[in-house]
């Protein structure tokens, strides 16, 4: 296992979280101990109106801050638009692009998500970049097909295991409640590694893939077992620091 691969257990907090959240923040502050410090590291991504105030609730806890999307642009006019450079203003480590939610509820296009990953490094922030097949494709058989296609149109030249993070996260498992079989998985992350090597070579062996999904504390070991997971992409269950926590308990230790 390359010593790149460290589990990384993220939360995406989505369009949720008021001020009176940051007792949340401050309590996974608290309780990224010793012993979760040593097995995985431990991101958590607030909506953007808390970033700031986030980061100072996070600062020496070693829990990293990340944002939810940012703009392809470095700057300009772009009302209502989040520059990757603003993130990283505001104490901001990763960002999230190519959220099945922005894909299809704002038509993103894996040239947006690549230029959005471009955008992501201009300023030294960590991309994680989600991919992951409707109901319909996989009913249809496409599933593979279509994380294949996903990660080769999304992800520019030059990804390394230290500029880029997968998130796969089926869209029908995504706030439902189902979750694919570890086979399935394992069959997925299986494939998106391949991608990933027949693009950057060796360096994909060492590409953190994290899995996404109604990942919640009762199925967190089950499925942070499976080969080729690296950690997982938490929205519901990340939004209260109890839950979050004990995922990250419950995942193994590698
Ligand atoms: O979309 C997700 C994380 O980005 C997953 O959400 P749930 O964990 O609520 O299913």
């Amino acid at each position: 296992m390359p010593a790149s691969r460290r589990v990384l257990i993220a939360g995406n907090w989505k369009m949720n979280g008021l001020k009176s959240s940051l007792t949340e923040i401050e309590a996974l502050a608290a309780g990224y101990d010793g012993d979760l410090k040593a097995k995985l590291d431990l991101l958590v991504c607030p909506p953007a109106t808390l970033l700031i105030s986030a980061a100072e609730r996070l600062a020496g806890s070693g829990v990293q801050l990340g944002g939810q999307n940012c703009h392809p642009a470095p700057a300009g006019a772009h009302t209502g638009g989040i520059s990757a450079e603003m993130l990283k203003d505001a104490g901001v480590t990763s960002v999230i692009v190519g959220h099945s939610e922005r894909r299809t509820n704002l038509s993103e296009s894996d040239a947006v998500v690549m230029a959005k990953v471009k955008a992501a490094w201009c300023f030294g922030l960590l991309p994680i970049v989600c991919v992951g097949e409707t109901a319909e494709e996989r009913d249809a058989g496409e599933a593979v097909g279509v994380v294949t296609r996903q990660v080769h149109q999304s992800l520019p030249e030059g990804c390394t295991a230290s500029n880029l993070v997968i998130a796969y996260e089926p869209v029908w498992a995504i706030g439902t409640g189902r979750t694919p079989t570890p086979e399935d998985v394992a069959n997925i992350h299986g494939t998106i590694r391949s991608v990933l090597r027949s693009q950057f070579g060796v360096e994909a062996d060492g590409i953190r893939i994290l899995y996404g999904g109604s990942v919640k504390p009762d199925n967190a070991a089950t499925l942070m077992a499976v080969a080729d997971v690296d950690g997982a992409l938490v929205g519901g269950a990340s939004l209260k620091a109890a839950d979050f926590l004990a995922i990250a308990r419950a995942t193994p230790a590698r």
